[in-house]
This record gives C-alpha cells, sequence and structure tokens, in this order.
C-alpha cells in the first residue's frame, strides 16, 4: 500500500460515487469510503467498488470500548476491505481488540485488513488540543506517543499529518505505515484542515500514502485533477 494517492470517496450516495468514477473506466484506484457514504449504501458499496478492483479504505474511525470494536471489526473483515481505522485515543486494549476482531473475521487464505490508528484529526491546531482535550504537551509529543501506543498494540500504522510523519519514520522505523490527510496544492483552500502540506512536502517527508478528498471529487474535471495530482505526489518531471 506504500506510496498511494487514495481518493476520499465524500459522497451522499452511490449513484454520486458511480458519476464521478465514469471518467477513470479501466484504471484500478485507491478509494476511501468514509462515514457519509457508508452511513447510506453499508456494504454494498464496499462489495461495488471491490467488485471493480479498487482498494477500498474503509474508514470509520472505531472508538469504543473493546468487546464492541473487536466484535465490529469481525464484521468489518468479511467485506473484504483493505484498510481499516480507529482513534487511537480508545486506548491499547481497545486497539488490540480491533485487531483480535479482524483476525477472527478474515477468512482462511484471506489477508487481514490493514489496520491504522487515527492520532490527532489533522483538523486540530496544537491551540484547540491544548485547550478542548487539555493535553498538555506539544502536537507533535501527542502524535508520537498515539502513535507508539498504536505500534505497541500491534497495528500496522497510523493517520496523522504529514508535519509529523518524518518524526514518526525516525521513532518508529519505516515499516510503520504513514497515511497522511490534509493534503492541499500550494495556495489551495484548507477548509476545515488546520495540519496541512502540500504532496511535494509529504514526499519528502517519506510519507507512505496520501488521501485526497474535495480537491479532486469537487473539480471540474476530476479526471484531470487526479492526474496533476498522481504527478505531484510522485514527482514527475522534478
Ligand atoms: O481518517 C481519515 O481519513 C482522516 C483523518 C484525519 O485526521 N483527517 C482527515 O481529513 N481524514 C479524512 O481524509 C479526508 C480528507 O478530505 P479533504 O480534506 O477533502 O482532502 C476526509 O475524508 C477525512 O474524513
Amino acid at each position: 500500500m506504500d506510496n498511494s494517492l487514495i481518493i476520499a470517496l465524500d459522497f451522499p450516495s452511490g449513484q454520486d460515487v458511480s458519476n464521478f468514477i465514469k471518467p477513470f473506466a479501466g484504471q484500478k484506484l485507491f478509494v476511501k469510503i468514509g462515514m457519509e457514504l457508508f452511513y447510506q449504501e453499508g456494504p454494498s458499496i464496499v462489495y461495488q467498488l471491490k467488485e471493480l478492483g479498487h482498494r477500498v479504505f474503509l474508514d470509520l474511525k472505531l472508538h469504543d470500548i473493546p468487546n464492541t470494536v473487536k466484535s465490529a471489526m469481525k464484521g468489518l473483515a468479511r467485506l473484504n476491505c483493505d484498510l481499516v481505522n480507529v482513534h487511537a485515543a480508545g486506548g491499547k486494549e481497545m486497539m488490540q481488540a480491533a485487531l483480535e476482531g479482524l483476525e477472527a473475521g478474515t477468512a482462511a487464505g484471506s489477508k487481514r485488513p490493514l489496520c491504522i490508528a487515527v492520532t490527532q484529526l489533522t483538523s486540530t491546531s496544537q491551540e484547540q488540543m491544548n485547550k478542548e482535550q487539555l493535553i498538555p504537551v506539544s502536537l507533535n509529543e501527542s502524535v508520537l506517543h498515539y502513535a507508539s501506543l498504536t505500534k505497541e498494540a500491534g497495528l500496522d500504522g497510523v493517520v496523522c499529518s504529514a508535519w509529523e510523519a518524518g518524526m514518526l519514520r525516525e521513532n518508529l522505523g519505516q515499516a510503520f505505515l504513514t497515511v497522511c490527510p490534509g493534503i492541499r496544492m500550494e495556495n489551495d483552500n484548507v477548509q476545515d484542515q488546520k495540519r496541512v502540506a502540500t504532496p511535494e512536502f509529504a514526499r519528502n517527508s517519506g510519507v507512505s500514502s496520501i488521501v485526497v478528498g474535495r480537491s479532486i471529487t469537487r473539480s471540474a474535471d476530476p479526471l484531470t485533477s487526479y492526474q496533476q495530482w498522481m504527478e505531484a505526489w510522485k514527482g514527475v518531471n522534478k
């Protein structure tokens, strides 16, 4: 899953997804199904996208008591998605339970979905974290703490901003995945994101994969936009 550009399909319906992916016919994409789409379409949207040959990140950010997360993950593993996630704030025991559930739900001979944990959302600033979450350390320290906990729990990596990816690589090794949303081209509207970075910065920081949503999905020409994003991410002509 290294060096992927994951398109966040933040749409309200399966019909919107069909309209969006039509111009990509024949291409194998890595897509993300989040709460907005999954709560409307349910598992069928995962099956449909997998049947078309796309890789699927099912981004439901589980955060509950360990037993509930374990049972939910057992069910999600049966959907045959490639990547799922939890909130690291749920704790080490919850993350271990998530993994146990995934292993229990994965069919014999199949690959267990990768599992990553959200450290601090890319829409969170240091000030917000200090004042609202009452976490009295720097954002980097909090991300490193959550990422270390995630690694100890045995998960495959984290969701973080590109600004923390280099630090995590140094401290937790290259094999530990860093999946980074909050990616924008220079001068793009950052919208609700706080810790944003360009695709070039992400690449130079050793980010494993980037997640890009509205910059592609809300573009007037998504296919051309995706190609431009891929070039920027892969460093073509650089
Ligand atoms: O887990 C995520 O995917 C996620 C974590 C995070 O910290 N920040 C974040 O933006 N995301 C998701 O990444 C996508 C970013 O979308 P854009 O801001 O439109 O590029 C959205 O689908 C978010 O739900």
